[in-house]
């Protein structure tokens, strides 16, 4: 099993490296570096993966170098890095969000093969979903590596436009905390009109979860679907007379908002 250089040990780094113990990914092939101790040795005690102080600049020629820090730190990071990355010319993994790959390359000098992903953390139980793009500088093998790593914590999506992973990172990237904050509405909604926060919580969990279940297994659209659940005069078409009101409207609105500001991620990481 290929070995996995983690840099960064916050939330994704978290979600991935969990993801990927889950998966049977033998953690002694994986290493997280950051810079404070507490949070690199939490992931150790947690996943009995290795854990390095950020110092460690040492990589394993045919290894891969997963980038999870936030966008305003890769110049200080590639740079810290980038004598060891020359010389060992590692798969690199971003996960970041706006940063192009030509950004990477220009942050390391030269033209290592970047493969630019959007994962999520839904990983962390393996049903993550990752997008992908790939540098024209990464071969077939490598393109292997990328999905059998992202491949292990959930679905993967090869995109051949680079311009299109903003709108990736608005829609899956970002998407996890829509439907929490969806959760989080349906349940209040209901707690406010009598109903026991308990059977609220799980009441909402279950229907969101069946939902999405029924959606992917039956393979029919949410259209259709929907009508199935739609009596004509009944409860649902009172309810979807009200969601229509903005619903759709505001879906547009906040996922033009994330790529906007996905784009402009990218100028942060020039810092
Ligand atoms: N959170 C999410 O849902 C998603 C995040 N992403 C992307 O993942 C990246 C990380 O986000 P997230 O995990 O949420 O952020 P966090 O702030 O949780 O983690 C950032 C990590 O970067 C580490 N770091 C900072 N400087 C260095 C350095 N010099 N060397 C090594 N590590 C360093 C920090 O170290 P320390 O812990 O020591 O301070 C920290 O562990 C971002 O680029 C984000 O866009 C992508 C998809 C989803
Ligand atoms: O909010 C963010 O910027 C990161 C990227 C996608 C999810 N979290």
């Amino acid at each position: 099993m290929q070995e996995i250089l983690f840099l960064g040990a916050g939330n994704m780094a978290r979600a991935l490296i969990a993801g990927l113990v889950r998966q049977g990914w033998p953690a002694t092939a994986i290493t997280v570096c950051a810079p404070h101790a507490e949070r690199r040795e939490a992931l150790a005690a947690a996943f009995g993966v290795h854990a390095a102080p950020a110092q460690a600049r040492v990589i394993t020629p045919g290894s891969t170098v997963i980038l999870a820090v936030k966008p305003k730190s890769i110049g200080t990071v590639l740079a810290a890095w980038q004598g060891s990355l020359s010389q060992a010319r590692p798969l690199l993994i971003s996960v970041a969000a706006g940063v192009p790959v030509a950004s990477l390359q220009h942050a390391l000098g030269e033209a290592l093969p970047v493969v630019r992903t959007m994962p999520n953390t839904p990983a962390q139980i393996g049903a993550g979903a990752t997008a992908l793009f790939a540098s024209p500088e990464v071969n077939d093998e490598q393109r292997q590596a990328a999905a059998a790593i992202l491949g292990a914590v959930g679905s993967i999506h090869w995109l051949e436009d680079e311009g299109l992973m903003d709108i990736a990172t608005a829609l899956s990237g970002s998407g996890p905390a829509y439907v929490l904050l969806f959760l989080e509405a349906l349940e209040d909604a209901a707690v406010a009109q009598g109903l026991d926060r308990p059977n609220a919580r799980a009441l909402t969990l279950q229907t969101v979860l069946g939902t999405a279940r029924m959606a992917a297994e039956t393979g029919q659209s949410p259209t259709s679907l929907r009508h199935q659940v739609t009596s004509p005069g009944g409860t649902t078409a009172a309810a979807l007379a009200v969601w229509e009101e903005g619903l759709r409207s505001l879906a547009q609105r906040a996922l033009t908002a994330a790529a906007q500001r996905s784009r402009a991620l990218a100028s942060t990481s020039k810092d």
